[in-house]
């Protein structure tokens, strides 16, 4: 298998000649079940004494030292610092430049950073807005950073309430309004109230805007109300001091679904991160590389985590992830250094871990709503194998009808699969159907559809359908026919 090959370096995974942690050194000798029983009759018939030693060396034995000096380094949410940022020059210095007027007093612009996940975009504007703080703080003003991510947040109050929240929290007061109870209205002034006594100038940082989406289809999507009175609050007064919003979102087609009236005040500056090559990946780990020891990286391990992150759609995260799985599990075997096996292992891991821990967790109405989804993307006639809404649920609809099962609304199905984007597993974005047609969400699969398929028929009632795989494909196209036309 390949990688991305941009310039001609050999970045291709090389074949797995490597031995399984299992078939590798000594593992011991293999113990049985009658031998465990008569072991056991021994342990218990043994002195306290004893089994307190037995404890005792196990907690006395060091081992081989850990492969890590420094492992915070490849811990996703470290802030790194600037020298150790690869890539991202043009970003920077789009973001350096847009917010530089806060530091004159004036107000600056409002931002989109976009781009596929892990590449980037909350490091960036991370970065750069800490100098901001520390800038200002010298000159005795006060910078405030207001970060939510969406991701865990369904509606435009919850949102408002985070906001509120966020900002108590850094200032170190109470949030002075209830979770529920009180209206939308009186968290925006209570925020804006905090912000006033507090700041002399603020960015928001709505990360993962675009899932931010609110509980009714037919409304006014969540997002766009809140991008209206936040980029709005500096003009009507409501915040005295200079206000910028920065939203961060995975979707390149985000500002199509927002309303008109939030488009004209919230008006970013658009700032592309695209994704990284295997070289870029290298570059970013081999600038972590002081996480482990001098002696704790056998030569191989770089590149082919890289490799493999290269694959994963040039994610920045899955390398570091990666990275750091391989060094646990060196560490787990006592190995000292981590070696090509323990990468390919890692990845195994990471693979498997990903889907099945997710899938086993799930509720089975969110096991039915993801079969059916992944059955429109796998089944699908029409190009492209991304699932409208509308469809997924009408399959939905008939897979519960099918095996009796209870059926929830749209919004809930919509709401069950729009959380696996959580895991990776399929990315989300908000589509309109032309004038006056309304919005919908849009699936798509990051994976294997049909291995997602597999996994839940393994596990619930769903054994019926796999069977009548014929029939449930074109209910699939038959409902995507409708859609289309
Ligand atoms: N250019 C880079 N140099 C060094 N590290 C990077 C770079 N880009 C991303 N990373 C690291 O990768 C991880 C993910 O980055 P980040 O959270 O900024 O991505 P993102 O684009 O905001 O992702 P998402 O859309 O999923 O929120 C972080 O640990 C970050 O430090």
């Amino acid at each position: 298998m390949a990688g991305r090959d941009q310039d001609g370096s050999d970045q291709s995974i090389p074949d797995d000649g490597a031995r399984s942690r299992a078939d590798g050194e000594d593992v011991g000798e293999t113990i049985t079940n009658h031998s465990l029983r008569e072991h056991g009759k021994e342990i218990a018939e043994d002195s306290e004494d004893s089994k307190h030693r037995s404890i005792r060396d196990m907690l006395d034995d060091e081992g081989k030292a850990s492969v890590f000096v420094n492992r915070d380094l490849v811990e996703p949410d470290t802030i790194i610092d600037e020298e150790r940022i690869v890539g991202r020059d043009e970003q920077l210095e789009s973001v350096v430049s847009f917010l530089k007027p806060t530091l004159q007093g004036n107000r600056p612009p409002n931002m989109l950073l976009y781009g596929p996940a892990g590449t980037g975009k909350s490091l960036i504007i991370g970065a750069v807005t800490q100098q901001i703080i520390e800038l200002c703080q010298s000159k005795g003003e006060r910078f405030g950073v207001v970060d939510i991510n969406c991701q865990p947040i369904n509606t435009l109050d919850q949102a408002v309430f985070e906001l509120v929240q966020t900002v108590a929290k850094d200032i170190g007061v109470d949030a002075g309004v209830p979770e529920t109870g009180v209206s939308t209205k009186r968290k925006y002034r209570r925020l804006y109230e905090l912000i006033n006594e507090h700041y002399d100038s603020v960015i928001f940082i709505i990360d993962e805007i675009d899932l931010l989406v609110g509980r009714r289809a037919s409304e006014e999507p969540a997002y766009s109300k809140l991008l209206y009175q936040l980029s709005r609050a500096s003009n009507t007064n409501e915040i005295e001091g200079q206000v910028s919003v920065a939203a961060l979102t995975n979707d390149p087609k985000f500002m199509e679904n927002i309303d008109g009236r939030a488009e004209s005040s919230f008006n970013p500056r658009d700032i592309y991160f695209p994704d990284y090559d295997a070289n870029q990946l290298r570059q970013i780990l081999d600038n972590r590389r002081d996480a482990f020891r001098d002696d704790g990286l056998s030569d191989d391990v770089l590149p082919l985590v890289s490799a493999f992150a290269a694959q994963s759609h040039g994610d920045a995260r899955k390398a570091i992830d990666l990275f750091r799985g391989a060094g646990d599990l060196a560490d787990e075997c006592g190995d000292g250094e981590v070696r090509e096996e323990h990468v390919r292992e890692s990845q195994e891991e990471i693979d498997k871990d990903r889907s099945l821990k997710l899938i086993e967790g799930l509720t089975t109405q969110k096991k039915i709503s993801l079969y059916a989804t992944a059955s429109v993307a796998n089944f699908s006639n029409w190009s492209g194998s991304s699932v409208p809404s509308p469809v997924g649920f009408k399959v939905y609809q008939w897979v519960t009808d099918e095996i009796d099962a209870d059926q929830m609304t749209r919004e809930t199905y919509v709401k069950y699969v729009k959380e696996l984007s959580t895991y990776g597993l399929i990315s989300t974005s908000r589509k309109g159907r032309g004038r006056g047609g309304g919005m919908y969400m849009e699936f798509t699969f990051t994976g294997d559809p049909e291995a997602m398929m597999n996994r839940i028929v393994d596990d619930t009632r769903l054994g019926s359908i796999a069977e009548q795989e014929a029939l449930l494909q074109s209910v699939v196209n038959a409902q995507l026919k409708e859609f289309h036309s």
